[in-house]
């Protein structure tokens, strides 16, 4: 059977909080290595909207498709990396544990563990436990496990949350790197970013 290409679709979503529409009839099509930011103020639907995407919430109305197929598909959890609020780091476990629970649960990625701390600048720090991370070196760290597992998708809340300005820069080279090698990203952000030449499809939540 030939693969269905790499694809994100949100078909007519509908999402309601407490008897407020946050969002209805949202429509869009995401393709190999672009981005979609989500955008609007605090509290207008852009983390509700990124469940919805990750499969934990279900919308109101209207379905979520990867590669054309309902996400309730499991290839679906194996295409999908979600980084959110949480960052889903184990504090009790040091670095390199946290990035091997992380590989052992997703499929290799382009990047040995050793190359990913290098990458976010937490060379050294393996044996670290991760408790004694300051925020941004946690944030680091969530983004490490990405790029040691091969998920074509990336879901992230925020990501520039807690980062000074060499992370963001830092965050946005990797963002750069995985949609020209064909990946695809949603985000919310506060942020400006600087994609340069990916392709960046905005949804404006009010
Ligand atoms: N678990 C929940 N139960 C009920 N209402 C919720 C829940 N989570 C969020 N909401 C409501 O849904 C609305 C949208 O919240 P959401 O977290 O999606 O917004 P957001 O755009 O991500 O905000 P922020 O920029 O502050 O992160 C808010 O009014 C919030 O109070």
């Amino acid at each position: 059977m030939i693969a269905k290409p790499m694809m994100l679709e949100g078909c007519d979503l509908s999402c309601i909080r407490d008897d407020r529409v946050l969002f209805e009839e949202l429509n869009f099509t995401l393709h190999a290595g672009q981005v979609l930011l989500l955008e609007g103020k605090n509290g207008s639907g852009k983390t509700s909207l990124l469940r919805i995407l990750c499969g934990f919430r279900e919308a109101d109305a209207g379905q979520v498709l990867w590669r054309g197929e309902a996400i309730d598909d499991s290839r679906y959890y194996a295409d999908m990396a979600y980084v959110g609020h949480l960052d889903g780091i184990k504090k009790e476990l040091t670095v390199r544990e946290n990035l091997n629970v992380s590989l052992a649960l997703g499929r290799p990625g382009r990047f040995s563990i050793a190359e990913a701390l290098e990458k976010v600048h937490l060379a050294g720090y393996d044996d670290v436990p991760a408790q004694a991370l300051s925020a941004g070196q946690k944030r680091r760290l969530s983004l490490a496990r990405l790029l040691i597992t091969g998920n074509h998708l990336w879901i992230l809340d925020e990501p520039f949350t807690s980062l000074d300005r060499a992370g963001i820069a830092l965050i946005e080279s990797l963002m750069r790197e995985h949609c020209a090698d064909g990946g695809m990203i949603v985000l919310t952000s506060h942020h400006d970013i600087d994609l340069y030449d990916a392709v960046v499809q905005r949804i404006h939540l009010s």
